[in-house]
């Protein structure tokens, strides 16, 4: 299975990206998605979060009322990485179960929309890592737009990831989204035939098919075996 990493800076348009490759087909796991399931509540991490920050970060229906979080941590990095290593578990375990939802039923290439790929390390489990980049003042204008929020508000969004050109020196294949979506568009029609290549031995090896034959390939070992034993 060819596990690939989709990362970039918040608001760089990696959901825009993650809509594409669904759109042709390729599942995605959505960290973000996976982190609100892990703030829901009545879950591991919302009785952390509750335990930790007060319930006074509840909403009425006892949900966590995640603007007022937002302002919390942004503001804040200690605050911030506290909230992290609560979380991290969380996310890290629910991430690994989609995949292995996505490996049984025979996907092969899949792809991981992590906004914090770098951050967490988890780039060491993913190949290609794809960086959706734009420039920087096309990032704070879009994140306003998008959120409805202050210049402060979106800065510190930003200023709380690894800065953007950090991102894109590590990455194996860069997606400058500071132009149209039609450009944007382009661009991914030929990451989609990279990503779209034919497996490499050890990701076939590591698919469910690549598993099924080693499987079999064992059990009729072990059964000749026996048989020439008998
Ligand atoms: C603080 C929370 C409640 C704010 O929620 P809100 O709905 O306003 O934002 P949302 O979750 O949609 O995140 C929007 C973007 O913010 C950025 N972001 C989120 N959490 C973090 C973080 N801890 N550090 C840096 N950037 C972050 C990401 O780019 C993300 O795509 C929420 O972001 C959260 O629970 N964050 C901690 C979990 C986490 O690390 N999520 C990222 C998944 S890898
Ligand atoms: N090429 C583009 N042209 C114009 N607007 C764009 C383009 N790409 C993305 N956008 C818009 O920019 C905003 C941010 O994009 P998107 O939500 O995909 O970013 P993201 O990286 O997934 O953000 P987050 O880190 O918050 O999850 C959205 O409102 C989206 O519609």
């Amino acid at each position: 299975m060819r596990i690939v990493g989709l990362t970039g800076g918040i608001a760089s348009g990696k959901s825009t990206v993650s809509n594409l490759f669904k759109s042709h087909g390729v599942p995605v796991v959505d960290a973000d998605v996976v982190a609100r399931d892990a703030l829901k509540k009545g879950s591991g991490g919302w009785k952390k979060v509750v335990a930790d920050f007060g319930e006074e970060i509840l909403l009425e229906n006892g949900e966590v009322n995640r603007p007022m979080l937002g302002q919390i941590v942004f503001s804040d990095p200690d605050k911030r990485q506290f909230l992290n290593r609560l979380l991290a578990p969380h996310i890290s375990s629910g991430i690994f179960w989609e995949v292995v939802k996505l490996w049984l039923k025979g996907y092969k290439v899949i792809v991981l929309d992590v906004p914090l790929l770098f951050e967490a390390k988890m780039d060491k489990f993913t190949k290609p890592i794809i960086v959706v980049w734009v420039d920087p003042e096309t990032q704070i204008k879009r994140l306003m737009g998008r959120d409805k929020s202050s210049e402060e508000d979106a800065g510190n969004r930003i200023n709380a990831q690894m800065p953007l050109d950090v991102k894109r020196n590590k990455a194996d294949v860069v997606i400058d989204n500071t132009g149209s979506l039609d450009d944007l568009n382009e661009q991914f029609q030929k990451v989609l035939i990279e990503v779209s290549k034919p497996l490499t031995w050890t990701q076939f090896w590591l698919s469910r098919n690549g598993a099924l034959i080693i499987l079999a390939s064992v059990t009729s070992g072990v059964v000749l075996c026996i048989k020439a034993l008998s």
